[in-house]
């Protein structure tokens, strides 16, 4: 499933993140905070249990979220979608995915990983802003699924259609959303009209 989120505040702020001339702290920003707004529709069909409490008047069977939830960002840029994520739910444990792109052969390479327990009975939410040629979301969605996770849903801010295409062939079982799906990508993989290198526009590495 794909589900673009098209919100007035969410192309608001895309449309900061867009514009060239924007400076690291107010891209950053701009990104936490569609990280935010995104977790609502994103956890719509979390599932819930049943759960015994009183209320100050009487015993009541009352709903609380029936899975652990895990946000597991795809490095570096994905950091910067979740403290705007953890806000809204706080006790989420999170896991980091280490991964880059290589600029030649736009193939992603793991670097690091490192999970918190229980990944077979968590709900695991990982987050990228690009989601270009699918190559990097897709070795990340591999491995959640080597660490027993099930249940799985890939957030990311802007997406190309080859991005898209690739992830629903290799694993039609993840739900996808986005902010926007963007045209295409160009000649250097970089999605068009995009936002550039989302990892150095956050981290002013270059
Ligand atoms: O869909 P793909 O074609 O795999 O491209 C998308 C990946 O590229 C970027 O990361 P990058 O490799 O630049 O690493 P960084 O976050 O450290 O900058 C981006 O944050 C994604 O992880
Ligand atoms: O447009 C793109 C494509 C991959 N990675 C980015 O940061 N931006
Ligand atoms: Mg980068």
């Amino acid at each position: 499933m794909l589900k673009v989120i098209d919100h007035p505040l969410i192309r608001h702020k895309l449309t900061v993140m867009r514009d060239k001339d924007t400076g690291t702290k107010d891209f950053r920003d701009n990104l936490d905070e569609i990280g935010g707004l995104m977790v609502y529709e994103v956890t719509r069909d979390l599932p819930l249990k049943d759960l015994e409490i009183e209320t100050p008047i009487c015993p009541y069977v009352a709903k609380t979220l029936a899975t652990p939830i895990v946000v597991a960002p795809i490095l570096r840029a994905g950091l910067g979608m979740v403290s705007g994520i953890l806000s809204l739910i706080p006790t989420a444990k999170v896991a980091h995915i280490g991964l880059y792109r290589d600029e030649e052969t736009l193939e992603p390479h793991t670097y690091f990983e490192k999970y918190p327990k229980h990944m077979d009975e968590s709900t695991v939410i990982i987050v990228d802003p690009m989601l270009a040629t699918g190559g990097s979301s897709a070795a990340a969605i591999d491995m959640v699924k080597r660490q027993g996770a099930t249940n799985i849903k890939l957030v990311c801010l802007v997406g190309a259609p080859e991005g898209v295409e690739l992830i629903e062939k290799l694993h039609p079982d993840v739900d996808i959303y986005l902010a926007a799906l963007d045209e295409r990508l160009n000649e250097n993989g970089y999605i068009v009209p995009g936002l550039g290198d989302a990892g150095d526009r956050i981290f002013g590495t270059k």
